[in-house]
């Protein structure tokens, strides 16, 4: 569960009266998500959701995760609208966070995709990357393979009880990544964190994406091998081919990948799992326990490591590589 930060009855309804969004009627804190606070409003005009932006998220980055979701809605692509204050501005403060209104996206995240949702979650994600070309604003990946390194030492010292020998796995890993890294491959804007608990979906069909909150200017493969991180791993973190083969192909089926692009999947895949393994380690090491703090399991994401290590073709992943 994620609720950081509580907020009095009072203190609500005088932050909501900046809105043109009616009277307060209840509020509630969401047990789900992990960097943010989100409590579920419903006012007498309708239901939002109020986000208090905590620990990752840099109030000067704001209006560009609050931009991009405005700019996407236009061109079609089904996210949360952020809603606008009486004065104009999109940012408000409230128990002494930086703080926003947005509009509530009916739909479900799904626990148990199928190759099915697979597809149209790679369609989505392709849409997402043409429609974002135009977007104006840029902001650099906080969390791209420069900024692994801090991170690991931090976590280091600690990484071996959560298994023997991980520190110098890891340590192996990530110079290996850093050394072969990617540089030339398209970009764009990527989501950076389309997880299933991203993704809305109803009857079948995607509904929405929600959290921009990791979005920034990438690679753009990059974001294809965290959704096949993601999405196309099973519980026992066994790859499921039939669910890569139904994402790639829902996704080429709206941006085909470039031939360089393909052949970094497998490097870029392995560093998307070194990536989220190294938030979870540390959060996992660092971060108090409470009831209402979340926590995720880093080693789901050493085991894709291990298995991403082990590739010898991009065809793995359930591609045509011809
Ligand atoms: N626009 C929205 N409409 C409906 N529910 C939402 C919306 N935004 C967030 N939520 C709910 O809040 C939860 C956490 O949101 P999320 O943005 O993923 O938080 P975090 O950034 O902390 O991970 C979601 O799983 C969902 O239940
Ligand atoms: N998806 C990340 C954690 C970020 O959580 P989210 O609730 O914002 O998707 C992970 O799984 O490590």
């Amino acid at each position: 569960m994620a609720v950081y930060t509580d907020i009095a009855e009072e203190e609500l309804s005088e932050f909501i009266a900046g809105y043109d969004v009616g009277e307060l009627l209840s509020y509630k804190g969401i047990a789900e998500g992990t960097e943010n606070t989100n409590y579920l409003l419903h006012t007498s005009q309708a239901s939002f959701i109020l986000t208090l932006y905590e620990r990752r998220v840099e109030e000067s980055d704001l209006p560009f995760f609050l931009g991009l979701m405005q700019h996407l809605a236009k061109k079609g692509v089904t996210c949360p609208l952020p809603v606008q204050r009486r004065d104009g501005s999109m940012i408000g403060r409230v128990a002494g966070r930086p703080a926003a209104l947005i509009t509530f996206l009916e739909g479900m995240w799904l626990r148990r995709p199928s190759p099915r949702h697979c597809r149209a979650v790679g369609e989505a994600l392709a849409r997402l990357h043409l429609a974002a070309l135009d977007f104006p604003q840029s902001r650099a990946n906080a969390l791209a393979p420069a900024d692994w390194r801090p991170l690991w030492e931090k976590a280091k010292p600690q990484a071996d009880t959560v298994e023997p020998g991980l520190a110098a796995e890891v340590e192996k890993d990530l110079g290996e990544l850093l050394e072969n890294w990617p540089r030339d491959l398209p970009e764009g804007i990527v989501h950076a964190d389309l997880f299933p608990d991203n993704v809305f979906f109803l009857e079948d069909e995607v509904s929405g994406l929600i959290d921009f909150y990791f979005a920034c200017h990438d690679q753009l493969a990059y974001d294809v091998a965290t959704c096949l991180n993601a999405w196309c791993f099973e519980k026992d973190l066994s790859y499921n081919l039939t669910k890569g083969t139904a994402f790639l192909a829902g996704y080429q089926s709206v941006r085909p990948l470039e031939r360089a692009e393909i052949d970094a999947l497998p490097v870029l895949a392995r560093g998307s799992a070194m990536r989220f393994m190294l938030t979870r380690l540390h959060d996992w090491l660092v971060l108090p326990d409470g009831p209402l703090i979340k926590k995720r399991d880093p080693m789901e994401y050493i085991r894709r490591l291990r298995f991403h290590r082990q590739i010898a073709s991009p065809s793995e992943y359930g591609l045509e590589t011809a």
